[in-house]
């Protein structure tokens, strides 16, 4: 392990006499050629970023210049000379440093500003192998990491931004400072170490190793949030390089900053609406559905979402899976409604919702692919799980049917949208359903009977507010794992449940189903689990 040098304290202010640029991403390029050569800053810079400023009538060097060697391998090998790197670690005011730079006529390089090959863009682009390979870039993560270890003398920008905040500081002071050097070191190492997440996860999937030895997640800031859960924690939303429509990267087009519970409940109601074809609406509080509905149209599906709990739904988040018009966007906003998440709308909608200042309104310009393979994540003290994304899908040849009685089309119907709204409440789930609308939620209950009971006491409350004795009369119950014992699916049929989908495989299936047989419904086992906890 090298030991800490004795090296005199790093200048507060520096100077910068010279400045290597090397960029894929030639945007801004000249603007800042310019303003840099303004500032009487030499410019030396790599073939493609050398001619974009040559082009521009600016002077600039080659870095071949620098390293008495011509760019090869297929650009494999254009700056990794320790002509460069000497002059981006070398700390000036230490002698042995300054007497090797001398001695080996290595300048010193006090700006650098590097972005690197698009590797990420690259593979989401569906590029193969060897293409993926060849943008892996090599000299450019080196340099940054020179660059920002020696911050103490150089200024490293790995964007735009850092690049403007570093011209602003020369502007107005004609020197960097040792606190901007260091907040402008973070985030290059931040950004090398996202750059390599991404690099070591894609190699992980090429071998197809699911669990790799180490493992990177990396994000880009989307938002600070004013705090996290509660107030006294603090909260920060980050991007993944996946762009998958949906909550991290839509437009929010009016109403306050979201908030951390905002994020995760539009994320359920999203997530859950992109499962239906037809036009469909979810409405979620604290991370559970309270009410999904499919309809002819947005508003059918709306109203008949908000009649499953119209209680629960006050101050909720709501998701569909259409363009929302001007009178779905009147029925959303006659009660108070936190979060609309949708894949668009028009200019009519927006004007409704535009009279609701609070109401957040984000578009996702799409909807995130259910089927689409992925991971998901989770803390727990010391360490986080990853699992795959729940690709699970029942269609009716999945159903065993275990009962006498044949379920009815229509029972089928309301089984498997039972059990795909199952899918995402937290468990124990019981979802009774009944013509494509939940009739009564129960979630994330410690048994399954007190979710058959909770989801009965929902049903039975929307169904007096309608003059009906309860909304789960003639219902499909899903339970999203197995009854262990009778009582829960007892409880289901006295609630007015005549279908039931579970995916079997408990130890007491036989009994459970002799209970089924004995009331005279239907019961189908999927063989597959949805729990989400
Ligand atoms: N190999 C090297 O020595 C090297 N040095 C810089 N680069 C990258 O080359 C790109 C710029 O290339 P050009 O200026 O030739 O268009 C930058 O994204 C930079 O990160 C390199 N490329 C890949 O590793």
């Amino acid at each position: 392990m090298p030991a800490a040098p004795d090296f005199p304290p790093a200048p507060d202010a520096v100077r910068p006499v010279r400045a290597l640029i090397s960029l894929s991403d030639k945007s801004g390029l000249v603007e800042v050629a310019q303003a840099l050569n303004d500032l009487g800053v030499e410019l030396v810079s790599t073939g493609g970023t050398r001619a974009s400023i040559e082009k521009a009538g600016l002077p600039v060097r080659d870095v071949a210049d620098l390293t008495g060697f011509p760019e090869m391998m297929d650009g494999r090998v254009k700056t990794l000379h320790p002509v460069v790197h000497g002059g981006l670690l070398g700390v000036r005011n230490a002698p042995a440093h300054a007497e090797a730079m001398d001695q080996h006529s290595i300048g010193p390089i006090d700006i650098a500003w590097i972005d690197l090959y698009p590797f990420e863009s690259t593979v989401e682009s569906g590029a193969g192998f060897e293409a993926c390979i060849e943008n892996i870039d090599i000299g450019g993560p080196a340099m940054i990491r020179s660059a920002a270890k020696n911050h103490g003398h150089v200024a490293v920008c790995v964007d735009r931004d850092a690049m403007d905040q570093v011209i602003a500081a020369l502007t107005a002071d004609g020197a960097t400072s040792l606190n901007l050097r260091k907040q402008l070191a973070a985030r290059a190492f931040a950004r090398t170490a996202a750059y390599d997440a991404a690099v070591s996860g894609w190699f992980a999937a090429q071998v197809e190793d699911a669990a790799p030895l180490r493992k990177s997640i990396a994000g880009t800031l989307a938002q600070t949030l004013r705090y996290g859960e509660n107030p006294h924690q603090t909260g920060a939303f980050y991007r993944t390089a996946d762009r998958r429509p949906g909550v991290a990267n839509a437009r929010q087009l009016q109403g306050k900053e979201l908030g951390y519970n905002n994020i995760a409940d539009a994320d359920a109601a999203c997530e859950l609406v992109a499962e239906f074809a037809e036009p469909a609406c979810v409405i979620v509080k604290h991370a559970n559905p309270c009410g999904v509905a499919v309809g002819a149209d947005l508003s059918s599906a709306y109203q008949r979402a908000l009649a499953c709990d119209a209680v629960s739904a006050f101050g909720g988040v709501v998701a569909v899976n259409r363009p929302l018009t001007e009178s779905d966007a009147r029925l959303i906003t006659d009660i108070f409604t936190e979060v609309v998440i949708a894949p668009g709308a028009d200019d009519a909608a927006m004007a409704v919702f535009a009279a609701k200042k609070n109401l957040r309104l984000l578009l996702t310009d799409g909807l995130p692919d259910p089927m689409q393979a992925g991971s998901v994540f989770r803390s727990v003290a010391g360490g986080f799980l990853v699992q795959s994304r729940d690709l699970a899908r029942i269609t009716p040849a999945d159903l065993t049917i275990v009962t006498k009685r044949q379920p009815s089309d229509a029972e089928v119907r309301d089984m498997l949208f039972a059990f795909t709204v199952a899918k995402h409440v937290k468990s124990n789930a019981i979802v009774y359903a009944k013509d494509g609308q939940t009739a009564g939620i129960g979630a994330g209950q410690m048994n399954r009977r007190d979710s058959a009971r909770i989801a009965a006491i929902r049903a039975r409350e929307a169904g007096e507010a309608q003059g009906l004795p309860s909304l789960a009369e003639g219902s499909a119950c899903a339970s999203e794992a197995f009854f262990p014992f009778a009582d829960g699916l007892l409880e289901a049929v006295a609630a007015g449940a005549t279908s039931v989908i579970q995916p079997g495989g408990s130890i007491r299936d036989a009994e459970v189903i002799a209970a089924a047989d004995d009331k005279g419904i239907a019961m189908a086992f999927t063989g597959a689990r949805v729990f989400r906890h």
